[in-house]
């Protein structure tokens, strides 16, 4: 069963504008999904589809269907899909309501009806998964911008869904937090063997995790696949070019130019060992 199921979905606002025009997707269970398109392409609304929050919240008209672990996210409450489906808005500090760090995540507790002990060990281990063990008694206030995305990523945790979805998650985080928040939720993939799915922008922060690329134009969806087949359709097709990472750009360019056949890279470190293999093999054949 894949975690999530889209089938000819299209959706309006209230006007009658297709923002999302016949989307079919499959996400695996496990697997990390990343979002890519430019601006207006549908991404949050895609990502409100799945919460619920469209139709449940926006209203306005749609067809086909969106499911989450064989269930129909139209024809659950947006409560219910919480519990499987965990959202961290693009704007996430909105998602903060209380005081302290505890509070935060107790808050989301109170609406499962835990009882105190648990709560208080829902809280620490909540906390503890997310990397801000410690911080119970902290003020929201007093945390830093990437400590507050952990915060808002810990509060939809607590509720144990088993699919997370962030709408450009790293978009208000320095260099070294965008990292750091990748490596938690590829960690929080492998070990509690979430489905993660992201809205990014910036392809090379995800592309050494990423499993699906979902790549939307227009409310269109152009390509889904593994991230080596999407990267290569927009170099090929031309497609928001400037979006790829560098990376791969020298590598389909030099491709290109040599006929050279390298694998996909994922990282600088997978690139540089291929390249060096292949000078020294040059070096070799030349002497
Ligand atoms: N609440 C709304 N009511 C009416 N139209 C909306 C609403 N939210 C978004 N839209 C429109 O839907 C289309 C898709 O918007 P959406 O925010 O889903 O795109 P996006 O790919 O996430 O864009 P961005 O990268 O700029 O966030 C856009 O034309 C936008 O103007």
């Amino acid at each position: 069963m894949p975690a999530i199921k889209i089938e000819n979905f299209s959706y309006a606002y209230h006007h009658p504008h297709k923002v999302l025009d016949n989307i079919n997707i499959t996400v695996d269970q496990g697997s990390f999904a990343v979002i890519l398109g430019p601006s207006g392409a549908g991404k949050t609304t895609l990502c409100l589809a799945l919460a619920g929050a469209v139709p449940h919240y926006f209203g306005g008209s749609l067809a086909g269907s969106v499911s989450v672990n064989a269930v129909s996210a139209a024809d659950s409450t947006m409560p219910e899909l919480a519990q499987t489906v965990g959202s961290v808005l693009q704007d996430y500090e909105v998602q903060l309501v209380t005081m302290t760090v505890e509070e935060e995540i107790a808050f989301s507790l109170e609406n499962l009806g835990l009882e105190e002990e648990k709560v208080l060990a829902c809280i620490s281990q909540t906390l503890a998964t997310v990397g801000l063990a410690g911080y119970e008694q902290a003020e929201v206030a007093s945390l830093s911008g990437g400590q507050k995305q952990r915060l808002a990523i810990a509060s939809v945790l607590a509720a144990d869904p088993s699919i997370l979805v962030l709408d450009e998650p790293a978009s208000a985080l320095d260099p070294e937090g965008t990292r750091a928040l990748y490596k938690l939720l590829d960690e929080l993939k492998r070990q509690k063997g979430l489905t993660i799915i992201v809205v990014e922008h910036d392809i090379a922060q995800v592309l050494p995790y990423a499993d699906q690329f979902i790549l939307l134009n227009d409310g269109r969806l152009i390509q889904a696949g593994s991230p080596d087949a999407v990267l290569t359709y927009m170099w090929t097709n031309e497609l928001t070019p400037e979006a790829l990472p560098p990376l791969w750009r020298l590598k389909l360019a030099l491709e290109a130019q040599t006929g050279l056949q390298l694998s996909a890279w994922r990282t600088e470190q997978s690139a540089i060992a291929e390249l060096s293999a292949c000078l020294s093999k040059r070096g070799a054949a030349n002497v």
